[in-house]
Order: structure tokens, then C-alpha cells, then sequence
């Protein structure tokens, strides 16, 4: 039996994107932009892999309904819209007017914007407003860390039965054995949330800083 992941070089993450679904020039500009308007930000946006893995499982779930709670300049919205199913809505939270006006404009560029809805104020407060209907086929969690128990209650009651919620960063570059800061310990805690949540069923992956997929019952 292999014990673990294989450490992932340059080279081969390299590799590794460009044998799964590379980038788009959509996408190729979105990480450039990003990187030139906010170097101190841009390793906040997901990486090529999990762009290309979100859009895979929202295809697989048929995706129709899906939210997005942090959306920065767009990378995994664009993702997430591009795998939905005729006629579906993502609905995307975020903070920043500044960071979402890029998404816009790639949104527009990819022809995706008329699926998507972006709702601007503190996730903890725009979740609330959903529906308090068992209707989200698929949640993408990736926005500020001491948040995501919130942003978790939120979603898993609105999860249809067989919907999946993906949750970035459960990692934390490793330091979620050893937490260094609130958001590790944040992160670390929410984690055995997770764990013993008896409405889900969850793996977590080892793509990019983390990636837990969780199945709601
Ligand atoms: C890690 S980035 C998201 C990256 C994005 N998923 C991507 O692929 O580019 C986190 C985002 O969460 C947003 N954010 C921080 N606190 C928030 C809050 N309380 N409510 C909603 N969004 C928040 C930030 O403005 C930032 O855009």
C-alpha cells in the first residue's frame, strides 16, 4: 500500500497541469492580471488544478444550484460556472467591490456572467438571505478561515440530500498539525467539526493546500 501523496516538484506540478485540463487563456490571463494588480494577494486564488477539478465535479453532480462563499478575482467562480448544467445559478459571496470587479470582467469575458449572482457584505450575514430550502446541489467554501463554522451551519442544512460542499485550505500549508495562528487553529478546529458531523460524509484531499469534500446525506 503507498502511505501517502507523492511530494509535488515544480516540474511536476507543472506536469501535472498541463496533463489535466490546462488552462484556457481565459484562465492564463485571470492568473496573470491577478498577480501583476495584487502580487501580495494572488496565492489566495485557487490553484490551476483545482479550478479544473471544480469545474469537473460540478459537471459530475449536474450541478444546477451551487454557491461560492469567497470569490476574489474570480478564478474558482469562473471555474464552478463553467461546469454547470443548462439553465444553472451560482450564487457568489464576497467582501471586496475592489477584488470581485475583476471576477466581473472575466465572468463577461468567458460569457459566464449571466449565471452568476455576487452578493457583496460579510458571508455570515448574505448567507442568511438564501432560501431555507434543501436546494444547493454544490458549496464552495473559501473565504476568511474563522468563518467557515459559520459558513458551514449555513450551508449544510441547504444542501439537497446527495449534494456536496468542497472546503479550501483544511491544510494550512501544512501547519494544521502544529497551528501557528487563529486562522491554523480556526482551520484545525473546524476540521474535527467536519469529522463528527453525523450529516456528512467527508474526505480530504491533498490538492494544492487542502481540499475536504463533503457528501450531505
Ligand atoms: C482565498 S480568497 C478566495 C479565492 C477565490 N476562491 C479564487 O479562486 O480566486 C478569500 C476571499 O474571501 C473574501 N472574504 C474575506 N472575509 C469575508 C467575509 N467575511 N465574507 C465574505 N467574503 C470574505 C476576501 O475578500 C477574498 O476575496
Amino acid at each position: 500500500m503507498t502511505l501517502k501523496s507523492i511530494p509535488l516538484t515544480d516540474d511536476l506540478h507543472r506536469y501535472l497541469v498541463a496533463h489535466g485540463a490546462p488552462p484556457d487563456e481565459i484562465v492564463s490571463d485571470l492568473a496573470r492580471e491577478t498577480l501583476a494588480l495584487l502580487p501580495e494577494h494572488a496565492s489566495m486564488q485557487v490553484a490551476p488544478e483545482q479550478a479544473a477539478f471544480l469545474t469537473f465535479l460540478t459537471r459530475l453532480l449536474g450541478a444546477r444550484q451551487a454557491v461560492e462563499v469567497g470569490t476574489f478575482t474570480g478564478l474558482s467562480s469562473l471555474a464552478i460556472a463553467r461546469g454547470l448544467t443548462e439553465g444553472g445559478r451560482l450564487t457568489c459571496f464576497d467582501i471586496s467591490e475592489e477584488y470581485t470587479s475583476v471576477a466581473r470582467r472575466y465572468w463577461a469575458r468567458a460569457g459566464v456572467d449571466d449565471r452568476i449572482d455576487l452578493r457583496i457584505g460579510p458571508a455570515g450575514d448574505t448567507l442568511r438571505e438564501l432560501p431555507h430550502e434543501r436546494y444547493l446541489d454544490f458549496a464552495f467554501i473559501d473565504a476568511d478561515k474563522t468563518g467557515y463554522p459559520v459558513y458551514w451551519a449555513e450551508l449544510v442544512p441547504r444542501m439537497r440530500p446527495g449534494g456536496v460542499i468542497a472546503v479550501d485550505n483544511v491544510l494550512r500549508n501544512g501547519r494544521v498539525v502544529a497551528p501557528q495562528s487563529a486562522d491554523d487553529r480556526a482551520i484545525a478546529a473546524f476540521n474535527e467539526d467536519v469529522l463528527a458531523d453525523v450529516r456528512v460524509d467527508a474526505v480530504m484531499l491533498p490538492i494544492a493546500d487542502g481540499l475536504t469534500l463533503a457528501h450531505v446525506h
